[in-house]
């Protein structure tokens, strides 16, 4: 699902106007109805009170336009405006007046008074802005925000949280709507899936307003959001008449004395997610464990007792995937400078790879083509530098795609995979999953994927989505707490069906059937 700019929506905002022919109130009173829909469902005209605060813009229209159906409904609400500026839109005046028929006046907030009671167990629906905000809030409007959070009322935002910026982060964090639940038109938004904006959201649901389907099709956007049915049609089926080696060789390279455990986990996670054999290259005291513990991986030991002092690729391995617990030590980093000197093919670089990579920075141009980099937040700043906020985060991402030719799995709440200057944030995962060993498994799922045959794209993230569905049906049986990377390797087989299970049918679908 495509994420567009505010930019953009404005674009499809006037597109959809010209081409269906109709007034841009229209579009405001398919927003509100949709909102009031949404509300109804839920409420089924419970007389709770609902608190609409409406801004003067296009968003506090909605929130306006929106009081009209709640008060026709019968349920109970209060409107204020929140008169942050002269300046007021004209879909705004438009649906102000249609309220004033019906006898419903707004009260007006200008700062100068205190701001209204809300309880915790009222309602507030939040429109004092949407995408147009540009500038931090007056330091009233801020406040006003901060008291609506602290009330504990449940909020649902319309559109986006009042106070979150579309393409930087907030000033001041207190002065943004902390939503329950936000009510998006037609497209999610950016700041939803960063660590930095995404806290203000607990929730997001998308609203259909029936924007030109053309342009939503045909413009290219920045970002996508990755759910099933963007993996669904990545799937290559196992065929009847192959064998092992149709599916590709992995080459796992790294492990050092006390972190054998990292190239276990990625080499049965490239097992179990497909590929035809695992081959990993290892010190030799990890020799005994790893045979034991997964008899389906080939183990080729290093002369050292330790750590690595040589990587052997060959034509037999499709794919390299590297430094997964390796460490650094001077013979393992010069090891490295050999292999990435040489090296061509597909190539997973994780963990001590990637720091190794930091720290000679001069073997960056090295990298082959294609290559896919999978860092943790750490990682990536060893890698680029600092950055000032998430969204410079995904520039310099993005930079560094360009120049490198690579590909960078930014992993975090909602992973992200980069290709030049596109990304791909993923849907699934867990905070379970914030726990030892799940990165060494990724990286093995990637490895396996491209050994498979998909293209390194499609590999990075149909794996970056296949290891959080794993995560997320892991956790429905473990908690949270409980999961492990182990666990997660378990699950990998049943995120797999889990990908080609039909939606249960509805209700009424049920009884119809025989
Ligand atoms: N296609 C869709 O999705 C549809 C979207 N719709 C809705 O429209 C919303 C966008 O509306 P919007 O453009 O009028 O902007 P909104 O956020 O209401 O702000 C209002 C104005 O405030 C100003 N301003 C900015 N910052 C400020 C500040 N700190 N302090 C004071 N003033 C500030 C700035 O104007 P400026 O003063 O800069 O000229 C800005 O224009 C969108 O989120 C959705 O809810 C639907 O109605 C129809 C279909
Ligand atoms: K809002």
């Amino acid at each position: 699902m495509k994420i567009f700019s505010a930019q953009q929506i404005y674009d499809a905002d006037n597109f959809t106007i010209t081409k269906q022919d109709i007034s841009s109130d229209i579009l405001m009173e398919r927003s509100a109805l949709r909102i009031f829909e949404w509300m109804h469902q839920r409420l089924q005209g419970a007389q709770v009170k609902i608190h609409l605060f409406c801004g003067i813009g296009n968003n506090g229209g909605d929130g306006i336009a929106l009081a009209r159906y709640l008060q026709e409904n019968g349920y109970d609400i209060k409107v204020y405006v929140v008169n942050y500026s002269e300046k007021r839109s004209k879909d705004f005046l438009i649906n102000l007046d249609r309220l004033k028929d019906r006898k419903l006046w707004p009260e007006f907030l200008d700062g100068n008074h205190d701001a209204p009671k809300v309880q915790r167990e009222d309602i507030v629906v939040d429109a004092i802005f949407g995408i147009g905000l540009n500038r931090p809030p007056a330091p009233w409007v801020g406040e006003l925000i901060g008291h609506l959070n602290v009330s504990g009322a449940f909020t649902l935002a319309v559109d986006i949280p009042s106070g979150m910026f579309m393409e930087r982060i907030p000033e001041n964090p207190e002065h943004v709507i902390r939503a329950n639940y936000v009510l998006s038109f037609q497209a999610p938004k950016i700041p939803f899936f960063l660590p930095q904006t995404g806290i203000y959201v607990n929730q997001w649901e998308l609203l259909d307003i029936g924007l030109d389907a053309e342009y939503l099709l045909t413009t290219q956007t920045a970002f996508e959001f990755i759910g099933k049915p963007e993996v669904l049609p990545m799937y290559i089926p196992r065929l009847k008449f192959t064998h092992k080696g149709t599916y590709g060789h992995v080459l796992a390279i790294g492990g050092s004395k006390g972190k054998i455990g990292a190239i276990r986990l990625a080499s049965e996670a490239a097992l179990t997610t497909g590929a035809g054999r695992v081959t990993a290259q290892i010190p030799k005291c990890g020799y005994l464990p790893l045979q034991t513990s997964v008899p389906e991986v080939m183990v080729e030991a290093d002369d050292q007792e330790d750590f690595l002092t040589n990587f052997f690729v060959s034509d037999s391995h499709s794919v390299v995937c590297l430094g997964m617990g390796m460490g650094q030590e001077d013979k393992t980093v010069s090891a490295f400078n050999r292999f990435i000197k040489q090296y061509t093919g597909p190539l997973v670089i994780d963990a001590d790879g990637l720091n190794i990579l930091a720290k000679h920075p001069e073997l960056k141009g090295h990298l082959p083509k294609d290559a896919i980099l999978t860092p943790h937040p750490k990682e990536l700043k060893r890698l680029l530098g600092d950055w000032k906020d998430d969204f410079e985060k995904l520039e310099l991402v993005k930079a560094f795609s360009i120049k490198y030719k690579c590909i960078v799995i930014l992993k975090g709440a909602h992973t992200i995979v980069v290709q030049g200057g596109k990304g791909f944030i993923n849907s699934t995962g867990n905070p379970g999953m914030a726990t030892a060993g799940t990165g060494d498994v990724l990286a093995g799922m990637v490895a396996s994927f491209l050994a498979q045959g998909y293209g390194p794209l499609q590999a990075s993230i149909f794996a970056v989505y296949l290891h959080g569905l794993a995560g997320d049906l892991a956790i429905a049986e473990n908690g949270y707490e409980a999961m492990t990377a182990s666990k997660l390797i378990d699950f990998i087989g049943k995120s797999f069906l889990e990908l080609f299970k039909r939606p249960e049918p509805a209700p009424e679908e049920q009884q119809q059937q025989p």
